[in-house]
């Protein structure tokens, strides 16, 4: 299973967080990753700790003002970025754009999206993987594995219907390993998490305890 921890804008400390995920990941079977923000990833990947970009614009190098650039995260030590995050929505034409921008820097690509007829049209575009996020679960402890299994089943099956080689993530309320677990149950490769690492007390415990079961 991958576990990629978004850490959002959340006041945790980014090197501390992904010392923990590096320390962990070194331990299980189990694949760990941290997503800073942008300003945070070139300290984050410092640590060892496979490092993802929240974010990039489907821009090239030029004229581009505010816009973050597939190359510098990547020159930054980013191995992969989150499109189109529920907290960072983008028109779909900027989705296809923002994946084409990635491919080009060579950052893997996790495609987000609400549902599972969203998640078809995320995998038609062709990233590496797609994660599929009711947005009324983010954030609230309660696990979309266990209050809405039927949506990540119907997301595994869009996306092998449009491209089996698109891998499914699941996310919204991943806490503990029994979530990790079931959303393996139901079809997902990976998980993607924020609130359950980012505002614990102790990350490192609470990534162990992630990961125990696998
Ligand atoms: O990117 C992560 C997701 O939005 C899930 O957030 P959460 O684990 O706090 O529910």
């Amino acid at each position: 299973m991958f576990v990629l921890v978004n850490l959002k804008t959340y006041p945790c400390d980014p090197v501390a967080v992904a010392e923990a995920v590096r320390d962990v990941n070194d331990r299980t079977d189990a694949r760990l990753a941290v997503a800073p923000q942008a300003a945070h990833i070139e300290r984050v990947a410092e640590t060892g700790a496979e490092t993802w970009a929240q974010h990039v614009d489907p821009i090239d190098y030029g004229s581009n003002t505010g816009h973050t650039l597939a190359e510098s995260v990547a020159e930054a030590g980013a191995e992969g970025t989150l499109l189109n995050h529920s907290e960072r929505r983008l028109k779909l034409a900027d989705v296809d754009g923002a994946v084409r921008a990635a491919r080009r820097a060579d950052l893997e690509t996790i495609v987000c999206a609400n549902n599972p007829a969203q998640i078809g049209a995320a995998a038609a575009l062709g990233p590496d993987a797609v994660a599929v996020e009711p947005p009324e679960l983010i954030g609230t402890g309660t696990p979309v594995s266990q209050a809405d299994p039927d949506i990540v089943e119907d997301a595994v099956a869009a996306a092998e219907r449009v491209d089996d080689d698109v891998s499914v993530l699941c996310g919204a309320g991943i806490s503990t390993g029994e979530d990790v677990v079931s959303a393996g149950d139901l079809g997902a490769e990976g998980v993607l998490l924020a609130s359950g690492v980012a505002k614990a007390d102790d990350p490192q415990a609470a990534l162990e305890d992630l990961v125990d079961p696998l």
